[in-house]
């Protein structure tokens, strides 16, 4: 049996106060009610950082700077195979505001350990804290 394959890009993206902006995935549907980075699937011809830009502007309604790569996984849960590119990115301008999600949130590092993300997240979050503990 073949599983969809999907190309996603996704942003962790930093405020001014160190807090990092997740979104909880509606109830309905794949992963339902689990917390996320926000991002989405790349259209044809896109760049990885376009659609990082695009995707959080539709989905939330604010303004990013996309930077540096954190890194790409792939992942396959029983339903789906994803490639997740991940790039750290910054907030520039507007409220997070839950347009295509049930709920926003700017959460620090230390408060991220008790939200429940998607599998593939494990390894998104412990890079995300070697990071910022290479930077201390
Ligand atoms: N945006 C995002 N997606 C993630 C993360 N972790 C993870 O496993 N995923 C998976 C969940 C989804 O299957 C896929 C993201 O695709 P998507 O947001 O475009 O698609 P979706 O499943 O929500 O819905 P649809 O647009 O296909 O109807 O990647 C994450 O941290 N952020
Ligand atoms: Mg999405």
């Amino acid at each position: 049996m073949t599983i969809p394959h999907k190309i996603i890009g996704v942003g962790v993206i930093w405020n001014d106060r160190e807090q990092i902006l997740i979104d909880r995935r509606r109830p309905e549907g794949s992963l339902g009610g689990l917390w996320e980075f926000p991002g989405g699937k790349i259209e044809p011809g896109e760049t990885l950082e376009a659609c990082i830009k695009r995707e959080i502007k539709e989905e939330l309604g604010i303004d990013i700077a996309v930077g540096e790569h954190l890194m790409t996984i792939d992942y396959t849960y029983p339903h789906l195979q994803v490639t997740l590119t991940v790039h750290f990115c910054c907030h520039l301008a507007g409220e997070p505001k839950p347009i295509e999600c049930d709920e926003v949130r700017w959460v620090s590092l230390d408060e991220i350990e008790q939200y429940s993300f998607p599998t593939a997240n494990t390894q998104i979050i412990a890079a995300i804290k070697q990071y910022a503990a290479s930077r201390k």
